[in-house]
């Protein structure tokens, strides 16, 4: 053993019989390819909203000029492509698979850009359905990319885990509905987090209020909100507040969603450019 040893094994080139292994399980990037950011969007149940959280960063992102990249880790609910109207299929070269740009060119890779025919089930177990976004992250090329988000696979689950443990991801996004359940599900991605080592950027409420377009008021369709609490408790940042708008569902629903026009997530967005600067 080195006389100056801190027992960081991991951080030590030293060859040395005491060295203790330390059990790596992250997969390398495409070797063409390049990624400044990475950013996951992570909710602790389905539905509430994570897709269209992931979507509107990467095109308010993509606005200010940065190159943004969509890697739908969603396997078994990939929503991503209908989102932005994208019905060609995904190609490859020798090289490795190319993802698809959409009408504002943002780059994206999804099980849906795969399989041919996109209302195919996804009845695949656990390890395979981790693979496969392994693959997105090893064998797809990114070019260039300033700032790529992670649609998560919902949930805290070992699909999650495993591709938390094989992406370099730089910050992770928490995104909720007010529900009663909020508390504990927050809990157990702040955890998870936690455990990877990898920092929370904030919460973000989807679904938070609804704005009634004939008088005005807010109405809080799911109730009230304890997110400000939540935050509180796990020292976290409430980064963003997004009412159910019917015209969000309906930009989804059209492929529009490069339409979209909605300021809520600016917020977030600031913070994300600001990680650019400190790279
Ligand atoms: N604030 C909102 N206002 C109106 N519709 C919304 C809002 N947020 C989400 N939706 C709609 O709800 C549906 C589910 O949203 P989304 O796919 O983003 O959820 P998700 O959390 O990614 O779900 P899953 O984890 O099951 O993939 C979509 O059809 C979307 O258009």
């Amino acid at each position: 053993m080195s006389e100056n040893c801190n027992e960081s094994c991991s951080s030590c080139g030293e060859e040395c019989d005491e060295r203790k292994e330390v059990m790596d399980f992250s997969e390398k990037l495409h070797e063409l390819s390049s990624v400044k950011k990475v950013i996951g969007v992570v909710s602790g149940k389905g539905g509430v909203g994570k897709s269209l959280v992931t979507s509107m960063l990467a095109v308010a992102i993509n606005r200010m000029g940065y190159r943004s990249a969509i890697l739908d880790a969603d396997v078994t609910g990939p929503s991503i492509p209908k989102a932005f109207g994208i019905k060609g299929k995904a190609t490859g070269s020798e090289f490795g698979l190319y993802p698809i740009k959409s009408k504002t060119g943002i780059d994206i890779m999804s099980i849906n850009l795969l399989l041919e025919n996109d209302s195919d089930p996804v009845l695949w177990r656990g390890p395979i359905i981790a693979g496969t976004v392994k693959q997105f992250w090893t064998d797809v090329i990114w070019s260039d990319v300033d700032f790529m988000f992670i649609d998560m696979p919902p949930g805290t689950g070992d699909v999650p885990l495993t591709v938390f443990q094989s992406i370099a991801v730089d910050g992770i996004i928490i995104v909720t509905s007010p529900q009663e359940l909020v508390s504990m599900i927050v809990s157990k991605a702040v955890r998870m987090a936690e455990m990877m080592n990898i920092p929370i950027i904030g919460l973000v409420e989807n679904m938070s209020y609804f704005k009634c377009p004939d008088n005005n008021k807010d109405y809080k369709i799911f109730g009230d909100s304890h997110i400000e609490e939540i935050a509180e408790k796990h020292n976290l940042k409430v980064l963003a507040k997004l009412p159910i708008d019917p015209k969000i569902s309906a930009a989804c629903d059209k492929g529009m969603i490069e339409l979209y026009d909605g300021n809520w997530l600016e917020p977030v967005v600031e913070i994300i450019e600001k990680m650019e600067e400190i790279k």
